[in-house]
């Protein structure tokens, strides 16, 4: 087995955001030693999540026996080989049905709601895109939809969001922040910090990345077997993403990790999110404006390491880092920022040194760290100044819990609150948007009624709400005439009691208690 897997292995731009959630559930898989994101040295930037299985080969002293071993595996690799066309050739009967889905948008516009609710993917907002199925070895590139996605030549310099404020009409207005729309896409790769980055001095590689270039080799001897033709046609099948070969891992964990990685957009527009102007602002300022601008960036305005996100739940922390991450999907792909969303960051970061830390959890962490801390080696400079190329988003209920030396390095962080009450009511207008309203409905007032809800709790209302007319024409009805039922006969109005009999039902899911806690930590450690 190799020391290091090089896991997903991802090429400048086609990764935009992964989100890597729930990392105790990585616990229950005993391979997993170690987890890294890597950024490529060759200048062209790689993000890689690795782990490590190495006890058995690395303790292996018997010559002999490690060379039989390597050869079953080199046998095994080829059988596997075998398999894996097998299985791509049957995944290509997929491929029309989602070149079709992303249709519109390899047109250059983004699908209408009506038109992705309408269709089998109906969109929902509340649900991370599926991954994309892996490109098919006989399907040649398609240069215009490149990744799954297109932009048009206008779009490269401004994305839909900054349109949308600017004219929510328009899409093709220009933005009018000087330096920003005539900002030229560089011809060579970019670190966060925007000029290009020639190499200039020998690297200083993490263990992680010295181990993970130890199982490329191992991989290229294997591949070597492959003939010449196979080994163009995997080429060719990359569609600028380098595939990963996951034989020999354990493959619910590979699954696992490879859901989590984002390579569409999520499509969640600022304008989906209610009132949170101030984050949606601060996130603007410490993501996107970095790479608009990133000559102003420099020295002492250099972007952030990272930026916390923390607030009571169901506030709209992960509809905010779906919304940054549609924002970076829709730029050039040059800028290709590598941003790692972290859900849950607390359930990877509680205190280190713990009695009940366990060991996977302290080594994520501990790379996660080296890795915030390292990328100024990796862009060349060794300067402490130096832009970041990873820029960690994370999002936590529990931020006490998190540990002192992450909790330093996420340099922002910003409290996503309980909606106030102009952002409840447009959180009740957002939801109830397709939803008849009765002129007895006053939003105002309900909005009033709803103090100390969290978004969640509005949104899981109106859901509540929206439906109370049906329950009153079916109640009493057998399932065939339901089945008969016309469709206005569904389409009541929505009532103030309707209203009501939801508020009743739903208790807001945030104590009084907890928000204080939230208020004390950022008195402490805020930075917003
Ligand atoms: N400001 C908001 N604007 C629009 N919808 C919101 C907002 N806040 C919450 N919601 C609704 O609540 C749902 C849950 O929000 P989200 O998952 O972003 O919260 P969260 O803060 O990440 O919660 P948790 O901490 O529990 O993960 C959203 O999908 C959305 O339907």
């Amino acid at each position: 087995m190799a020391d290091h897997i090089d896991l997903l292995s991802l090429p400048k731009g086609s990764l935009k955001l992964i989100r890597i959630t729930n990392i105790k559930g990585m616990r229950t898989h005993g391979q997993l030693r170690h987890c890294s994101v890597v950024h490529g040295v060759d200048n062209s930037k790689h993000a890689a999540v690795g782990f490590s299985n190495s006890s058995y080969s690395k303790n292996m002293q018997d010559g002999l026996e490690k060379e039989k071993l390597l050869s079953i595996r080199s046998e095994l690799l080829d059988e596997f080989q075998v398999i894996k066309d097998i299985s791509q050739e049957l995944s290509s009967f997929k491929v029309v049905d989602i070149l079709q889905q992303d249709r519109p948008r390899a047109l250059g516009r983004r699908p209408e709601r009506s038109e992705s609710r309408n269709s089998s993917a109906a969109y929902d907002k509340d649900v991370w895109p599926a991954p994309d199925p892996l490109p098919p070895r006989s399907v040649k590139k398609k240069p215009s939809i490149g990744n799954r996605l297109f932009i048009p030549e206008e779009q490269k310099t401004l994305p839909s969001w900054a349109r949308e404020q600017k004219d929510s009409k328009s899409v093709t207005k220009k933005l009018s922040m000087p330096n920003i729309s005539a900002k030229k896409v560089p011809a060579k790769p970019v670190s966060r910090g925007g000029s290009p980055q020639p190499i200039k001095k020998p690297i200083r590689k993490s263990a992680s990345s010295a181990m993970l270039d130890k199982a490329n080799d191992e991989k290229n001897k294997s591949r070597s077997k492959l003939s010449k033709s196979d080994q163009e046609e995997e080429e060719e099948s990359k569609d600028g993403r380098p595939e990963f070969d996951g034989t020999g891992y354990d493959k619910d964990l590979v699954e696992m990790v490879k859901r989590d990685i984002l390579n569409t957009s999520p499509n969640v527009h600022w304008t989906d999110i209610a009132g949170l102007r101030e984050a949606k602002a601060l996130l603007e300022e410490a993501i996107v404006l970095p790479l608009w601008m990133p000559d102003y960036f420099q020295g002492i305005r250099r972007p952030w390491k990272g930026v916390l996100m923390t607030g009571p739940p169901g506030t709209g922390k992960t509809l905010l880092a779906k919304a940054v991450a549609t924002l970076l999907f829709e730029m050039a792909r040059h800028y290709a920022p590598s941003t790692i969303f972290i859900d849950e960051i607390d359930s990877l970061c509680s205190t280190r040194g713990e009695g009940s830390e366990h060991e996977a959890s302290r080594r994520v962490k501990s790379e996660i760290l080296m890795q915030m801390d390292g990328i100024s080696a990796i862009s060349g400079t060794n300067d402490a100044d130096a832009p970041p190329i990873v820029m960690v988003l994370a999002a936590t209920n529990f931020p006490w819990h998190i540990d002192e030396a992450l909790r330093r390095r996420l340099e922002k962080r910003i409290y996503i609150p309980l909606p106030d009450a102009e952002s409840r009511r447009e959180l009740l207008k957002l939801n109830l948007s397709t939803i008849k309203i009765a002129d007895d409905v006053n939003l105002d007032e309900l909005a009033d009624k709803i103090e100390g809800y969290s978004g969640a709790d509005i949104t899981n209302i109106c859901r509540d709400a929206s439906m109370m007319s049906m329950r009153k024409v079916i109640k009493g009805k057998t399932a065939e005439e339901i089945k008969n039922l016309p469709k206005d006969a569904l389409e009541l109005p929505l009532l103030k009691e309707d209203f009501e009999m939801a508020i009743k039902k739903i208790q807001s899911s945030v104590a009084q208690s907890d928000l204080k806690q939230y208020e004390e930590w950022m008195k402490e450690f805020g930075s917003a």
